[in-house]
């Protein structure tokens, strides 16, 4: 990446204070732009979703990995959970989404609670081997009592298809179908094993899934950097972890450059594979240097830029993040390493801007939050708009969590450190629940920005990128305006 101007910029610069020029391309068409990670850790686009409570639980996970993208499961999920969930994404079909199922006697008001949890509108009633029988919608739900038995509202009309079907069959079938909006995946018995929409159908012929080499959806885990790591490490990667990301705030500490040494270690005794670790958070080429040196195959950047972190008032410390990934992605490469541009992501624009300063990958936190697949509950505002809670790994409540089993003194000392918000609201787009929508989005943006540089692949999108400085009326005439003026 260049800045157009010869002219280094006189003070750093954010997402916002950036733009990408267009030049000539030879890219036919943005489907043909590959958006592999180079980072090591398999995923085919450069979406990675924060290690924080709110955002990164099993179904988003599964959701993630089947497009190719990675979680990284939080710290604070205890040892047999982590093992738990691992198993679980592992064991979920690589093309179709797990269904959720219910029987003909239970309640309208079950379904009406386990319909949000998925984006694909369908709860599956299925007999009592397993087959199905019926299938609930929302639509379905409207209007009837919320004891009503599902046998009584459930469409009989479904369709069936083997779980070895190609997409784009599945597609084929559903589209301008006038009965089933969804395909029941089902076994060589009949029984349920996968839903697919149509739009689960063609997203499934465009993205390809982050597997391990035994062909199963990959999955990351953070560990921090107290207590006994290389015992953790190893524990996480007999869990079968795929990637581990050494987690604190001040990543440039000697804490992290000891626990990260101990982790690469334990890593190497433990795994025949090179284990490819993510370590952080960083903004500045030393502390890069120093993380890569100590074992990171990736480092994490980014102080303050999170939504739900207030690290910045709390300090002053912090770096804005276009410069900070910059800065540290051109150090990681000198060393043959990568970075992931970490928090303050919020449109597709961020993520470009970030490949193009040479991060692998971004990842993101509260913009996901507010999706299906977060683990949160849906609550609904005053206007009866949907949201899930979001709160930062730093604030009261996640200290309060995660220091559970200390002492009183010790909890009460730690509490004193607050830098995160404890509650706040991310509404779902009611056009983009799902984060496969954000998803589209996201790969949509960044396809497009490469062809307009002319790149194909995500490494030319970073050598190929020009970038220059814009004002705030300038930022200001790149956003659209949906009300006239
Ligand atoms: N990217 C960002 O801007 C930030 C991210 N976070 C996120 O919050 C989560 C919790 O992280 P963290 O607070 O590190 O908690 P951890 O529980 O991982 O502990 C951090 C350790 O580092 C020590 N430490 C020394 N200096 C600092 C410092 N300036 N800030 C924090 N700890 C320090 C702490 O000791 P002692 O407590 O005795 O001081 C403690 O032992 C992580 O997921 C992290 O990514 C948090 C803040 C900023
Ligand atoms: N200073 C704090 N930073 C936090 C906290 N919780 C998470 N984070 C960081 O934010 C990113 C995600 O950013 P987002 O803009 O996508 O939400 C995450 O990976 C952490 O680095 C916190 O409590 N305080
Ligand atoms: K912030």
């Amino acid at each position: 990446m260049r800045f157009h101007t010869d002219t280094p910029p006189v003070y750093d610069l954010t997402y916002d204070d950036v733009f990408l020029m267009p030049n000539r391309s030879a890219v036919a068409s943005r489907f043909d732009v590959d958006l592999a990670t180079s980072d090591g850790t398999g995923a085919t686009i450069p979406v990675v979703v924060a290690n924080m409570t709110a955002v990164a639980g099993r179904r988003m996970a599964e959701t993630m990995a089947r497009r190719g993208g990675l979680v990284v499961l939080p710290q604070d999920v205890d040892p047999a959970a982590v093992r738990e969930i691992v198993a679980w994404v592992k064991s979920r079909h690589v093309v179709w989404d797990t269904p959720l199922v219910l029987t003909a006697g239970d309640a309208v008001a079950d379904a009406l609670n386990l319909l949000p949890k998925r984006a694909h509108d369908a709860v599956v009633i299925v007999d009592a081997d397993g087959h199905p029988v019926g299938v609930v919608n929302e639509a379905a739900c409207v209007g009837v009592d919320r004891f009503t038995r599902l046998g009584e509202v459930a469409d009989p009309a479904i369709l069936t298809m083997p779980l070895t079907a190609a997409p784009r069959d599945v597609f084929d079938r559903l589209h301008g179908g006038r009965t089933a909006r969804v395909a029941l995946g089902v076994d060589e018995e009949g029984r349920l094993a996968g839903v697919l929409t149509e739009v689960g159908a063609l997203r499934a012929e465009l993205y390809r899934p982050a597997l391990d080499d035994k062909g199963r959806l990959r999955v990351a885990a953070a560990v921090g950097v107290n207590g006994d790591v290389a015992a953790k490490t190893t524990a996480l990667l007999e869990a079968e972890v795929d990637t581990l990301v050494v987690d604190t705030a001040h990543g440039h500490q000697e804490k992290m450059i000891t626990g990260l040494r101990a982790i690469r270690a334990a890593a190497d005794a433990v795994s025949e594979r090179h284990v490819t670790i993510a370590a952080g958070n960083v903004v500045t080429a030393e502390g890069t240097r120093d993380l890569v040196e100590a074992g990171a195959d990736v480092v994490k950047v980014g102080v303050g830029p999170g939504a739900m972190c207030t690290t910045r008032m709390m300090t002053g410390v912090g770096r804005p993040q276009f410069s900070a990934v910059l800065e540290c992605a051109t150090a990681a490469r000198e060393l043959g390493a990568r970075v992931w541009a970490d928090g303050g992501v919020r449109h597709p624009r961020d993520v470009a801007l970030a490949l193009a300063a040479g991060a692998s990958s971004v990842m993101v936190g509260s913009w996901f939050a507010g999706t299906y697949e977060s683990p949160g509950d849906l609550l609904r505002d005053e206007q009866g708009r949907a949201y899930k809670e979001s709160f930062g790994m730093a604030s009261k409540r996640a200290v309060t969590a995660r220091t559970r089993g200390e002492g009183a003194f010790d909890r009460a000392r730690k509490a004193l450190f607050e830098e995160g918000i404890s509650t706040s609201r991310m509404r779902l787009d009611p056009a983009a629940p799902s984060v496969e929508d954000l998803l589209d989005a996201i790969c949509s943006g960044v396809r497009s920005a490469a062809t307009y540089t002319g790149a194909s692949t995500l490494e030319e999108f970073h050598a190929k990128a020009v970038v220059g400085i814009q004002s705030a009326s300038g930022f200001a005439e790149g956003a659209p305006r949906p009300h006239g003026w």
